[in-house]
C-alpha cells in the first residue's frame, strides 16, 4: 500500500550549520557533538515511509535524536535539511517541511496530530475535556454546537473517558485520564497521520498498560498512519509493526519489530533489546 507520510533525508543540527559539523559525529564516533564546531547533530539522514493503518516505531536512548525527528515532522521545529510529504496534502507533491508557519499550523488541525508525553503540551488543562476537543473541531470549521458536543462525547467514549467527566477541567483528571483526553483530541478531525511521542512514559505501570491497550486497539481500528517514539522497546513491541533504531542522531537499524526483537543485528539494538527483556 502507498504511503501516508514520507520523510526523506531529514537532518537537524543545533549550532553551527557548517558542513564541518558532520564529520566525527554518529555511532562510530560515540557522539553527536561535532569535534570541529561543537554543534549537536541531533538527527541526520533519517528517511522513512508509513502506510495508512501502519505504525512505525522510532526507538533509542535519551539523546539519540528520536524526539528531534518527531518535532521536525510535527512542525514544532524546522529541520536543517530534508523533506516530508503527506498523501493527504496536495496528494503528496508538496514538501510540508518547507511550508510557512501558518500553513504548517493548519496541517495540525486535521492532517497530522501529535500526542505528547506531557498532556499539558496537547491540552489546555484549565479547559474541560469536552472543551478541549471542541476547540480542535472548531478549528476545522465545526460550528454546530450540538454536533460538536456529540462528536466530543463519541471521542471520549472511544478513548474510555467517563462521559460524566466531560465538563470537568482536565486539570482535575488523573495522568492516565489526561492522556486519554489528549488522544481523543488528537483524533478529533480524523487525521490520516498520528505522531506519538513517549505516549505512556511517566504513567504508573498499570495505568500505562491501559493506555497502551487503548492505543493498540485504536491504531488497529482507525487505519491511521502512526509514528511512535519511545525509549522503551516494550511500547514499540506493543504498538508497531516496523521499527527504526536511532543512536547519536543516526538510524543504525530498521526492520520488522518482531524480527528485530528476536534477532537484533546492531550491537546497540542488541543492548536495547536485552534491557527491554530485563
Ligand atoms: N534545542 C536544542 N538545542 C541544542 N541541542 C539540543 C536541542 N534539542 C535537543 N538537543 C540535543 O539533540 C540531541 C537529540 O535530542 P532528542 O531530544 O532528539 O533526543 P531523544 O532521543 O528524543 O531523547 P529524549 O528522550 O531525552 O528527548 C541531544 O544531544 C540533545 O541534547
Amino acid at each position: 500500500m502507498s504511503w501516508a507520510l514520507k520523510v526523506d533525508g531529514l537532518g537537524r543540527v543545533y549550532g553551527d550549520q557548517d558542513p564541518r559539523s558532520l564529520p566525527g559525529t554518529g555511532p562510530e564516533h560515540g557522539t553527536s557533538v561535532s569535534p570541529a564546531t561543537g554543534a549537536v547533530v541531533a538527527a541526520w539522514d533519517v528517511a522513512f515511509e508509513v502506510a495508512p493503518g501502519e505504525a512505525l516505531g522510532i526507538v533509542g536512548e535519551s539523546g539519540s535524536g528520536k524526539s528531534t525527528v518527531m518535532r521536525c515532522v510535527a512542525g514544532d521545529e524546522r529541520p536543517s535539511r530534508g523533506s516530508a510529504y503527506l498523501r493527504g496534502y496536495d496528494d503528496g507533491r508538496t514538501d510540508v517541511l518547507a511550508l510557512d508557519d501558518g500553513a504548517r499550523r493548519r496541517l495540525r488541525v486535521d492532517r497530522v496530530s501529535v500526542v505528547y508525553q506531557d498532556p499539558a503540551y496537547g491540552l489546555d488543562l484549565d479547559t474541560s475535556a469536552g472543551g478541549n476537543i471542541a476547540e480542535r473541531l472548531t478549528a476545522a470549521g465545526g460550528r454546530h454546537f450540538g454536533r460538536i458536543r456529540e462528536r466530543a462525547a463519541e471521542l471520549l467514549e472511544l478513548t474510555e473517558v467517563p462521559l460524566s467527566r466531560m465538563d470537568d477541567p482536565v486539570r482535575t483528571f488523573s495522568g492516565g485520564m489526561r492522556q486519554r483526553v489528549q488522544i481523543a483530541k488528537a483524533l478529533a478531525n480524523r487525521p490520516p497521520v498520528l505522531l506519538l511521542d513517549e505516549p505512556t512514559t511517566g504513567l504508573d505501570a498499570s495505568v500505562a498498560a491501559g493506555v497502551l491497550d487503548l492505543l493498540r486497539n485504536l491504531l488497529e481500528r482507525l487505519g491511521v498512519a502512526a509514528v511512535v517514539v519511545s525509549h522503551d522497546f516494550g511500547v514499540i513491541e506493543m504498538l508497531t509493526r516496523r521499527v527504526m533504531v536511532m543512536q547519536h542522531g543516526r538510524v543504525v537499524e530498521t526492520g520488522l519489530t518482531d524480527q528485530l526483537l528476536e534477532d537484533p543485528q546492531h550491537p546497540y539494538s542488541q543492548r536495547l533489546v536485552a534491557a527491554a527483556r530485563g
